[in-house]
């Protein structure tokens, strides 16, 4: 079986704007696969490409095989899609939309009718089926864009945003929703601005920038690649920051009886930190680590590869890293200062 998305060397210009710049990015069969990347990023554009929305201009792409323009209905057939906005035929009964969905994908009406009324009692909203798109809450309308890119029973559902500006009740709705439905099989793309939202649900992330991939991976393994803060709070105040030898710890920060330590793994320097500390003549009572969070690396790789595009950003970067980054040694300065900035 190909795997659910496969798209290499995408691109799409319109006009000056490189929207899609040489993406490569394998979406296995079955996974709850997560799109991060900030505003502009490319991400709608991307998922426009794969719905026939929007014609490549460069690159391959293919939903279960099938080249999105060369065997366009295989490839729309395959895919359920909530977009962000709301391009909803607002006139008729929000069941009858359904009905004129699944007409368009060739499903026969008894067939329509049993699938709509299906997808509405997925999301909830059955009771709502005779009225109009237009009559229904805002969370009332985001249940529906969902069911509505269910009504085809889709192989791989793509939602882009789809809890933007939802209250949390209703977001945890949808979560369980999507849940079930990966496990059942459906392959999900989602796209979000919520980290939590992507640590939850999915099992790998991509971060995308300008157009191109930053990394692709478990969202575990994107929280190991930020640096920890360990705290370490001793019985007085301990002055200047103590030079602590380890090669795993990137800065030291005191504060009054408090000593911050900056490190890779910062678990792991326990033992060597404490043992310095009390060689130094001061008495440890306590410690705390704060974990990076997902955010903070999201942040930091972006950033990074915007540093690496644009001159002028790339100049701010590196000053604010010599200027912040003390202990550091070179590489990467720049990218633990916007992490600890977004906190
Ligand atoms: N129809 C269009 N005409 C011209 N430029 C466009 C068009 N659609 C998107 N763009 C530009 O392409 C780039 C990528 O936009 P896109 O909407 O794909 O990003 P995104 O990652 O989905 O952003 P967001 O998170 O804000 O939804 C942006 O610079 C955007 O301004």
């Amino acid at each position: 079986m190909p795997p659910a998305i496969r798209v290499e060397g995408l691109e799409k210009d319109y006009g000056d704007v490189q929207a899609l710049d040489g993406l490569d990015l394998t979406v296995p069969e079955g996974s709850f696969f997560g799109l991060l990347g900030p505003n502009g990023a490319g991400k709608t554009t991307f998922i426009n490409v794969l719905v026939g929305l929007v014609r490549k201009t460069g690159g391959r792409a293919e939903v279960f095989g099938n080249d999105v323009e060369e065997d366009y209905q295989g490839a729309r057939d395959a895919i359920g899609l909530a977009p962000q906005e709301f391009n909803v035929d607002r006139f008729f009964p929000i069941e009858e939309v359904l009905h004129h969905k699944a007409g368009y994908h060739g499903i026969p009406e008894a067939e329509a009718e049993e699938r709509a009324a299906e997808a509405l009692k997925r999301v909830g909203i059955y009771d709502k089926r005779d009225v109009r798109f237009d009559w229904l809450s805002g969370g009332m309308k985001r249940r529906f864009m969902l069911a509505r890119a269910l009504v085809t029973d889709p192989d791989l559902l793509i939602l882009d945003e789809p809890t933007a500006g939802v209250d949390v009740e209703l977001r945890h709705d949808l979560w369980e929703v999507i849940t079930d439905l990966n496990d059942e099989g459906t392959t999900i793309l989602l796209t979000t601005h919520y980290i939590e939202e992507a640590e939850r649900l999915c099992d790998e992330v991509a971060i995308i920038d300008s157009g191109r991939k930053v990394t692709v991976a478990t969202p575990d393994e994107l929280t190991e690649k930020g640096s920890d803060t360990l705290t370490v709070y001793c019985e007085s105040a301990i002055g200047d920051a103590p030079a602590l030898d380890d090669e795993r710890i990137e800065r030291v920060a005191v504060e009054g009886d408090a000593i911050r330590v900056r490190a890779t793994s910062a678990s792991e320097v326990v033992p060597s930190v404490l043992r310095q500390l009390e060689a130094a003549g001061h008495t440890p009572l306590d410690i705390d680590i704060e974990r990076t969070s997902l955010e903070e690396v999201f942040v930091d790789l972006t950033r990074r590869e915007a540093g690496a595009d644009a001159d002028a950003e790339s100049h701010e970067a590196a000053s604010d890293s010599a200027e912040t980054g003390d202990g550091d040694d070179g590489e990467g300065a720049g990218d633990r200062v916007t992490a600890e900035a977004s906190r």
